[in-house]
């Protein structure tokens, strides 16, 4: 094949690639075996080991991961990422409606989402293309991350329109995998993981990125930090935004129209927690304004238009319920 034929068999093999990576790692419905996917991933690298001056920075080639970095560079966030207020049962639920109402009025609704249990990281495209990713931080300085992040199947190397937007996510790695990590590291006597939480969190401070493209992490993105070109009302529809952007958006985020409902959703998953791939340790509730955000602004940690009701500690939850069975 000469260069000009495998220059249009790459992009051919790009395109195929990044939509059955979306289909398989952002909706969770594939749309070919993994079989095929190897194969055309194995024929890509082929033809980029071939054409090195052919390999493009969108390339899901990236996704195996490049050579090490020396060290990570610092980044300062452009809009700090805040951390949140925490509520720890219904009577602080009702106390933060009763402040944001008699900040913003009785006609106030929320959106309710699950507080997954991982690394919280920024993610920068220009003009679609990631640019790069970096760890939370103090919430106004964190880590250069973007060669680690961009082994993340579930992130977007390209958004399916070419916005320049900033989108604040959790890295997380699913329980099953966080398993089988430590069943391996185990096997090898190395230390192992505490929690899903300590092992994205881990993976994603390393500097090879060849190791973070193991580790089998994903991505649920859940806010907008800053965005050209786009006007949303309301956090609900910011999240729709994301997913019509190509990211993991979580299918539990909610409506809720009163602090009942929220507090009914909280009820809900503190139940269900178990039966979900991927640890969560609380709620994340919102108001669903954007105009409400403006004025309800922020204290010097956290936003006053969010809080996160935290579920109690599994431990001390089986320490409770021996004691009633005994
Ligand atoms: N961990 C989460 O699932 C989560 C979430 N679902 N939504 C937000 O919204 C941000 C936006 C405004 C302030 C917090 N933050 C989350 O986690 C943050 C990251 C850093 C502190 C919180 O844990």
């Amino acid at each position: 094949m000469d260069k000009h034929q495998a220059e249009k068999r790459l992009k051919e093999l790009r395109l195929l690639l990044e939509d059955y990576g979306y289909h398989y790692y952002v909706l969770d419905t594939p749309k070919v075996p993994d079989s095929e996917y190897d194969r055309l991933m194995n024929e890509l690298l082929q033809l980029e080991a071939d054409y090195p001056d052919l390999v493009t920075e969108d390339s899901p080639s990236v996704r195996i991961g490049g050579p090490p970095a020396p060290s990570f560079k610092k980044v300062a966030h452009r809009v700090p990422m805040m951390s949140l207020s925490n509520a720890f049962n219904e009577e602080d639920l009702r106390a933060f409606d009763r402040r944001v109402r008699q900040a913003v009025g009785e006609h106030v609704s929320y959106v309710c989402e699950l507080k997954f249990d991982g690394l919280a990281v920024s993610l920068t495209y220009e003009n679609g293309k990631l640019v790069r990713g970096a760890t939370r931080g103090d919430g106004t300085i964190g880590e250069d991350i973007t060669n680690n992040l961009r082994t993340v199947p579930a992130i977007p190397l390209r958004l399916k329109q070419p916005y320049s937007i900033e989108v604040r996510g959790e890295a997380y790695m699913p329980k099953a995998s966080f398993e089988r990590l430590n069943e391996a590291k185990e096997q090898a006597g190395e230390e192992k993981f505490a929690n899903p939480r300590n092992a994205a969190a881990g993976s994603l401070r390393q500097l090879d990125p060849k190791i973070a493209a193991k580790r089998n992490l994903s991505l649920f993105a859940y806010s907008i930090g800053e965005v050209e070109g786009k006007n949303v009302q309301t956090h609900f529809d910011s999240l729709m935004f994301l997913k019509e952007l190509g990211f993991k958006v979580n299918e539990e985020a909610a409506k809720c129209e009163t602090i009942e409902d929220v507090i009914a959703y909280t009820e809900k998953w503190s139940e269900r927690r178990h039966e979900l791939p991927y640890e969560i340790d609380g709620v994340v509730v919102k108001v669903n304004s954007l105009a409400d955000h403006e004025k309800l602004g922020f204290t010097a940690k956290s936003p006053r238009w969010a809080t996160a009701f935290k579920f109690p500690a599994e431990e001390v939850l089986t320490v409770l319920r021996d004691i009633e069975l005994n």
